[in-house]
């Protein structure tokens, strides 16, 4: 289970803190959805649960156990907003090694599978997939990495309908086996995979039922 307890984040550089005294459980395989507008505090406490910013105040801990920023990073699997702008590989194989050039094929394939993407040939440069696929693929380099966490920042942005639709179906089908957080100003068809919803406001968290936040596109 992933425990937040009075989790802040105030860097010098800003009069007020970013994250305020944020508490919140998620269970194995459940999928935790936070909803908030641009500039309430979403990616930053995504960056803090990754390991690449270092909180101010509070604690994490990972099956009761405290964790450091350095552990974070090998706990949770971040897929960034729009993750298509930050593929660097010239084929899918190599998207997926980065890294982990040691990853044998049948890793790759798996982690393919959980995405529902077994059919692409490896081959392909990852700018020559549809933006589903894309995603679809940004998933499966985190996945390959098998972290306890993977998280997600806006995942359904600048998708269309049908597109938002089929991702949140892949999202569900992986809480089966994963555990997963997202993060998103609009919790359209994602409120409705989730087991667990919070609000996000001025870096302040509050728990909300899911069922509340049903047919809002927009917060
Ligand atoms: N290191 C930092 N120093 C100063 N200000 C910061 C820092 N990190 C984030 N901020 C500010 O904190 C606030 C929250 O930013 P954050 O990006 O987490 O919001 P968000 O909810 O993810 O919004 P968006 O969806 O637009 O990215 C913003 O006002 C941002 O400018």
């Amino acid at each position: 289970m992933l425990s937040l307890k009075n989790l802040s984040y105030h860097p010098p550089a800003t009069q007020n803190p970013i994250l305020k005294a944020i508490n919140l459980q998620l269970k194995p395989q459940e999928l935790g959805v936070i909803v908030g507008r641009s500039g309430s505090g979403k990616s930053t406490l995504l960056e803090i649960l990754a390991g690449l910013a270092e909180r101010t105040g509070g604690d994490i801990y990972w099956k009761d156990r405290e964790i450091i920023s350095l552990h974070l990073q090998q706990l949770a699997g971040l897929v960034f907003q729009f993750p298509e702008r930050h593929f660097c590989g010239a084929t899918v194989l190599e998207e997926l090694r980065l890294g982990h050039p040691e990853l044998g094929s049948e890793e790759v394939l798996e982690a393919l599978k959980e995405v529902g993407l077994e059919n692409i040939s490896l081959g392909t440069s990852p700018h020559d997939l549809s933006g589903g696929q894309q995603r679809r693929l940004a998933l499966a380099v985190q996945l390959i990495r098998k972290p306890n966490i993977l998280m997600l920042d806006e995942p359904t942005a600048g998708l269309d309908w049908s597109m938002r639709i089929n991702l949140a179906q892949l999202l569900a089908k992986l809480k089966e086996h994963w555990t997963l957080l997202v993060v998103t100003h609009d919790p359209g068809e994602l409120s409705k995979i989730a087991d667990r919803c919070w609000t996000i406001q001025d870096g302040r968290i509050q728990a909300i039922a899911p069922e509340s936040l049903y047919g809002k596109d927009e917060l």
